[in-house]
């Protein structure tokens, strides 16, 4: 059954006017190498930390304002079209019927959580019943683009929408203008040039300051003191760690400084407001400001179902042992992944998120031993947007068997997009406002800056030094909902179902 709404009573939760304030046991283990009578035994222990969780401002849902780099893009446009065609209630005539906008694809706005069960039934309600979250209707999108096109030619541009559907929006977006953006043809594909004409001048501190300035002015135009900043401009080719450029925070300002030319566009957005492709002078910068961060690159499609089904082999004792993930597409984001350099990127984001899984099964696998994994990505103009998946997945099963698990996917990759952007924006803000401290502690405070807590949306994802990354889908899900239901004062889902 589904409930629309919800009120836990317990002793383990106070709802005041502002704030949920809530205990919670939160119990884990520690594993220990230790002698006993002279050899050495791996020993499991408790490890209990009470943690006590607070939720501020409960009733009075903030404002958002979102900035996006890269906003005239086929995601940036797609998200602002969707919220729009949301908020307004608009629909539209597609071949098979009258189609209403909705959310789907959006975690924080389409997906449930299990509260409990009633005479035996299974009880959900929407995930976001369960916190305060913002209401995207009240969010507010600005933004920087190296190309000066309207955000209503740019949906046309995109081509992902219907027509009967752009007609109806076209009002609303064509007054919307990207700030102009940071450009350096050094760190995209050269076929981007063509339209780069929105572009801030100057050294690369002036370019910092530059947006520093746009940020500053929009939260006053926006009369808002919380901003959510988000990279969605093209992938920009991999940079190493270098000691003395980008490895310390000290460093990274001072090649600022010293306007090395090393420093990509993204680097410099991130300095003027902290985020994405992270290097450790960025990361400690961050830390240092108490700024948070998420990781790199939106898992929507391949990588999100890779994440999927190889902790399904994996758990179920089935060995992977080459994964093929290949696709074409034809839009903006597909001619930049064209150049070997910026695919590299992509190939890297695609790549890593197996790792955690593999290492997690002995039996399976030996130390070191992965299996074969390829990334490919061609551009093929015709299919636009439309992007069209590959995968072939091969294993080793029972008594030499082989196993092998084909898929094809095609669809609107910005329309897969779109909807992750918004639940980074809306759980980024949410982030901000849990407060916990474990008992013994003094004082309540935020979680680490490096927000592990949204790699459920990201391929890359970034956490606090020490943190192990966990890439398996289900996990990931599953520390989002066992947070938020352990700040209502909920236990984490068991799935035990002992009763
Ligand atoms: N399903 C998806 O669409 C999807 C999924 C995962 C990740 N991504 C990633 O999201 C990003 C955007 O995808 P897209 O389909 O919207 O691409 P797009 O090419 O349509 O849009 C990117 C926009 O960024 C602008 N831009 C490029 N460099 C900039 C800079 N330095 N400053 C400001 N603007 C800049 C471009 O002019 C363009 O308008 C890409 O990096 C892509 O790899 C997309
Ligand atoms: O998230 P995912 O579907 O695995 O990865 C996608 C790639 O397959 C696609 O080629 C690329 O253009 C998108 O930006 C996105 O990164």
């Amino acid at each position: 059954m589904f409930i629309e709404s919800f009120k836990v009573e317990s002793p383990n939760v106070k709802y005041t006017e502002n704030e949920i304030h809530s205990v919670y046991d939160y119990e884990t283990t520690e594993v220990v190498h230790e002698n006993r009578n002279g050899s050495y035994q791996w020993v499991v222990k408790p490890k209990p930390l009470n943690t006590i969780s607070k939720q501020s401002n409960r009733h009075s849902r903030p404002q958002v304002r979102v900035m996006l780099v890269g906003w005239g893009g086929n995601n940036g446009s797609t998200l602002t079209t969707g919220v729009i065609a949301n908020k307004e209630g608009i629909s539209w005539a597609t071949k098979d019927k009258v189609q209403q906008a909705n959310y789907f694809g959006s975690f924080t706005q389409a997906s449930s959580i299990r509260v409990g069960s009633y005479n035996g039934e299974e009880i959900y309600t929407p995930f976001k019943s369960l916190l305060p979250m913002v209401n995207p209707d009240d969010v507010v999108f600005g933004g920087w683009d190296i190309s000066d096109m309207n955000l209503g030619d740019a949906m046309a541009r995109a081509k992902v929408l219907y027509i009967d559907l752009q007609k109806q929006l076209r009002p609303y977006m064509e007054h919307m203008v990207p700030l102009p953006g940071i450009y350096d043809p050094d760190f995209i594909a050269a076929n981007q040039g063509s339209h780069a004409n929105s572009v801030t001048k100057g050294t690369k501190k002036e370019q910092v300051d530059h947006i520093i300035k746009d940020m500053r002015e929009f939260k006053e135009k926006n009369k808002v003191d919380k901003l959510v900043v988000l990279w969605t401009a093209n992938t920009e080719c991999y940079s190493d760690v270098v000691v003395g450029l980008n490895d310390t925070m000290e460093n990274l300002l001072s090649s600022v400084e010293k306007n090395e030319s090393e420093i990509s566009p993204s680097t410099l957005y991130e300095i003027a407001f902290l985020r994405t492709r992270f290097f450790p002078g960025l990361i400690e910068l961050a830390i240092s400001k108490n700024c948070f961060i998420g990781g790199d690159d939106f898992k929507s499609g391949q990588t999100k179902m890779k994440s999927v089904l190889v902790d399904f082999l994996v758990g179920a004792g089935i060995k992977p042992t080459s994964i093929v993930s290949y696709n074409h597409l034809g839009n903006n984001d597909g001619m930049d992944l064209s150049a070997p350099q910026t695919f590299r990127s992509k190939e890297i984001s695609k790549s890593n998120v197996v790792d955690d899984m593999v290492a997690s099964n002995g039996t399976l696998f030996e130390p070191g031993e992965h299996p074969d994994h390829v990334v490919v990505i061609k551009y093929v103009p015709y299919v636009g947007d439309s992007k069209r998946a590959m995968d072939e997945y091969t294993s080793e099963i029972f008594m030499g068997g082989k196993n092998t698990i084909v898929m094809h996917n095609t669809c609107e990759d910005s329309l897969l997009a779109a909807p992750i952007i918004l639940d980074l924006v809306l759980l980024a803000e949410l982030s901000t406002r849990i407060q916990f401290k474990a008992e013994g502690e003094g004082k309540f405070h935020s979680f680490h800056p490096v927000a592990t807590i949204l790699s459920y949306l990201t391929k890359a994802s970034l956490v606090p030094p020490g943190t192990p990354v966990v890439n398996a889908l289900s996990k990931q899900r599953a520390m989002l909902d066992n947070i938020l239901r352990a700040c209502v004062g909920l236990a984490p889902e068991n799935n035990m179902i002992l009763e």
